[in-house]
């Protein structure tokens, strides 16, 4: 549990994150978003006390942060940035056991780790181990990025902008990965990004900054269906609305008995990509299967146009 708990930053006078509450619970992801100069980095940033808050407290599974010094706290905390961060003239093994070697594991330990991190980043440790980073793509530098961070077992990550310099289809593969990884690995993610789509996609609550003001942090659905002020109704984008509704929904939860024809699609399919296929392909009913194949029901345009209309 990461307590936030009236945390102000004032430079030169100016309070650029103002008096924020908020509680963000263990093994979720939280996703702050806001214009760009509204707090949400210098907010981050005041988790791992790489900039230390003018006033109010933040407790960590109850313990004032404050409690260790700046530099232990940053080892016990993953933190991942835009454009990676990796050191250049280590390897890609090195890089990940940067922080294991401080604490002081033993060498088998490290192997043990950089290697289960690799795997489960999809880089086979033979091939991408002893890489520097210079000879990997932008895409596999940020997993290598992430993975470094995660090398310790922090139980929490922060994250900035981490796909911010990715394009358009490694980012969405790397979002995927990154919620099933943290699905195996139950790390409590904080992650700030521009992109209302990413927020969407990752978040169990969004937090919304506007002028170093907390102005929202509700789910998804809540900061659609009921948005506290104008700015979050600007920010998610009111012709988005009914999209980002069935963004977060799976077909699986809009299933239904009967039988429809041709081609099915996944249980695990957002609701916004079944419409998709609905549109494209001129039906108005699919069927939906589990991942064996298994078809489970249909999902009918009927049913989606219900869920993706404003809560009466
Ligand atoms: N060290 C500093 N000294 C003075 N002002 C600062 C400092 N760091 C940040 N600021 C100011 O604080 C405000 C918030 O910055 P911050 O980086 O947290 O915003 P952000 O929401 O993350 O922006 P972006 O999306 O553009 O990265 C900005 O106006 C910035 O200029």
């Amino acid at each position: 549990m990461i307590e936030i708990d009236g945390i102000t930053k004032r430079y030169d006078g100016n309070a650029v994150v103002d008096n924020v509450t908020m509680a963000i619970a263990p093994r979720t992801v939280t996703v702050i978003v806001g214009t760009s100069g509204s707090g949400k980095t210098t907010l981050l940033r005041m988790i791992n006390r790489l900039v230390e808050p003018s006033e109010g407290t933040i407790r960590l599974d109850g313990e004032d942060h404050r409690g260790m010094p700046g530099h232990m706290l940053r080892r016990r905390i993953g933190y991942a940035i835009q454009g990676h961060g990796l050191f250049p003239h280590r390897t890609v093994a090195q890089n990940i056991a940067t922080v294991p070697a401080l604490l002081g594991w033993d060498r088998h330990r490290i192997d043990a780790k950089v290697t289960e991190l690799l795997t489960l980043f999809q880089l086979d440790p033979a091939m991408f181990a002893a890489r520097f980073p210079h000879e990997l793509s932008g895409g596999q530098q940020q997993r290598v990025g992430v993975a470094r961070a995660l090398a310790a077992e922090p139980n929490i990550l922060l994250m900035d902008e981490p796909f911010g310099a990715l394009d358009p289809i490694i980012r969405a593969k790397a979002q995927a990965d990154l919620l099933d990884i943290q699905k195996v690995l139950k790390t409590t993610i904080v992650l700030v990004t521009h992109d209302m789509d990413e927020a969407f996609q990752l978040a169990d609550r969004i937090a919304v900054m506007d002028k170093g003001a907390l102005v929202q942090y509700a789910t998804p659905a809540e900061l659609v269906q009921n948005p506290a002020t104008d700015f979050v109704q600007t920010l998610i984008g009111p012709s988005e609305r009914p999209f980002r509704l069935l963004s977060i929904g799976t077909a699986g939860e809009a299933i239904e008995p009967g039988v429809a024809s041709g081609e099915p699609v996944p249980a695990a399919m957002s609701q916004r990509d079944a419409l998709s296929h609905m549109l494209w392909s001129g039906r108005n009913a699919l069927p939906v299967a589990d991942a064996d194949g298994t078809i489970l029901g249909q999902v009918t345009l009927e049913a989606l146009t219900r869920r993706a209309a404003k809560p009466q």
